[in-house]
């Protein structure tokens, strides 16, 4: 059986933030994952987890999304802001359960350099997974793909398990997200394989629309199976845009799920 969770920036948009957590409850998830949980203290987010009867899987280390941002910990000049950024997603996380905690690279501007973007990104991931590695946290990086983020530091499944053996730090792993990994580089379930042992985290949602299992090009239904197959036994995160109305849209995961 696997196990899902929605990820509350994509699922349950009808309602306001908190009443995502109980809608999510209440349709049979027993996890939910946040980006930027950061408005609500997280005592006060723990004892509303608690009640629901849910755990926080990931949490994103905070950025100015809306602003614009896509992460900070590839910039040479915000490497003061992007310690900070990770000390604030590892203390939160330490108060709510402690979720993974995924930290985004960022998006290039024409004066940066990759290499040294790509030094930079190592050089704070090192950080962040030593202050995590000491409370028993994961650091998550993602590979996206260039059609929804064209300017990101990496887009390949390689140049993240490339990280993850330069580093060597046993704590950061690979979300192997299917949309962004059919979008880039097809041969879904191969690499899948491939990368197997990297993998601590699994987002799903469909190509070419990033919907739901059932709406678009990819036998995610088959890939689940593959799955299970292989003893995936984490949690997969719901990242997908909804066809039709949340409670609609996951019928899905019935077959699949255990709580
Ligand atoms: O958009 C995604 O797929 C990521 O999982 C994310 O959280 C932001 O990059
Ligand atoms: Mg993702």
């Amino acid at each position: 059986m696997l196990r899902f969770d929605p990820n509350l920036r994509w699922l349950f948009t009808e309602l306001p933030m908190w009443d995502r957590y109980t809608a999510a409850a209440q349709a049979g998830f027993s996890g939910v994952e946040v980006a930027f949980p950061y408005e609500y203290p997280a005592r006060k987010l723990a004892a509303h987890l608690k009640d629901n009867g849910l755990t926080l899987v990931q949490v994103l280390a905070p950025v100015d999304w809306e602003g614009g941002s896509r992460g900070i910990a590839c910039l040479p000049e915000k490497k003061d802001e992007c310690r900070r950024s990770v000390e604030t997603a590892i203390e939160y996380a330490l108060g709510v359960g402690k979720p993974m905690v995924h930290v985004l690279a960022g998006n290039l501007e024409p004066h940066h350099r990759i290499d040294e973007c790509m030094a930079v990104f190592k050089e704070n991931l090192a950080y962040a997974a030593d202050i995590a590695g000491r409370e028993g946290i994961t650091i998550i990086i993602e590979p996206v793909c260039n059609a929804r983020f064209p300017a990101y530091l990496y887009s390949r499944l390689d140049e993240g398990t490339q990280i993850i053996d330069e580093l060597g730090k046993p704590n950061i792993k690979l979300c192997f997200d299917t949309y962004h990994v059919q979008m880039q580089e097809g041969n879904l379930t191969e690499r899948l394989r491939q990368v197997y042992p990297y993998i601590g985290h699994m987002q799903i949602g469909n190509t070419p629309g990033r919907n739901e299992p059932g709406v678009g090009e990819l036998d995610l239904h088959w890939f689940f199976r593959q799955l299970e197959k292989l003893g995936w036994d984490r949690w997969i995160g719901c990242e997908y845009a909804p066809s039709t109305r949340t409670l609609a849209s996951i019928g899905w995961h019935a077959p699949f799920t255990t709580r």
